[in-house]
């Protein structure tokens, strides 16, 4: 689901909120135009929206659980959490958390990582909404969906991102899930915050 079809067609905050994301080319190496939410943090109308934009979809839908992913789905997890009455889990890196943890595995552009989280943070029948900033390949979003349902026994409602990037489909890989977007990113033209070149931390050639 991208941003025609989250049902906020034409709702200026939408605008505000992708305006508010910074575009980074090159970050964090060549060919990756980075979704920097950093800058959004930094708006306290487009953070606030942000929030409450997800909390009026979420606040009637019975959720017990948000899923954060470490760790841009901190930034925005907690409060919505808070907002509608839930828990909040977090889903870490590896070797991040304490106690008993259950792991799951997803594939980097080279490599694997993993998501971890403990186990009994959730409960069979808890009403999962998995948040995160971003889905890219989706990789993320599928790991958090088994951690949550395949292994712990909740029903996973929904995933919540801010962007979403539909050229590389996502949402094909999220086990039969929604995945719930904001916006798509902005292209670099628009771009309000861009970077100077000369404060990339990637040199780009040719
Ligand atoms: O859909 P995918 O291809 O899986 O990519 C999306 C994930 O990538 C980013 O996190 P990253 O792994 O860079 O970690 P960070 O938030 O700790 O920087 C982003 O915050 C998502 O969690
Ligand atoms: N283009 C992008 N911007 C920010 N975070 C990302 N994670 C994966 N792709 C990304």
């Amino acid at each position: 689901m991208f941003a025609a079809e989250n049902g906020l067609k034409g709702d200026p905050r939408l605008e505000a909120i992708s305006q508010a994301i910074r575009v980074v080319p090159h970050f964090p190496k060549k060919g990756i135009m980075f979704q920097d939410i950093t800058t959004l943090l930094l708006d306290h109308k487009a953070f606030q929206d942000t929030v409450d934009i997800f909390v009026d979809r979420y606040r009637n839908m019975d959720i017990s659980v948000v899923a954060g992913i470490e760790a841009r789905g901190f930034m925005f997890g907690p409060s919505i959490a808070l907002a509608i009455g839930a828990k909040f889990v977090p889903l870490r890196k590896p070797k991040k958390l304490p106690g008993k943890v259950i792991c799951e595995e997803y594939e980097l552009e080279y490599g694997t990582d993993c998501l971890e989280m403990q186990v009994d943070a959730v409960q069979p029948g808890d009403r999962a909404l998995i948040v995160d900033d971003l889905v890219a390949t989706g990789g993320t979003l599928s790991a958090a969906i088994r951690l949550l349902g395949k292994r712990m026994g909740a029903q996973v409602v929904e995933c919540g991102c801010v962007v979403g990037l539909p050229e590389v489909k996502g949402q094909c890989r999220l086990n039969g899930k929604p995945v719930y977007i904001l916006v798509e990113p902005r292209e670099i033209d628009n771009c309000r915050h861009d970077i100077s070149s000369e404060f990339l931390n990637v040199q780009c050639s040719g």
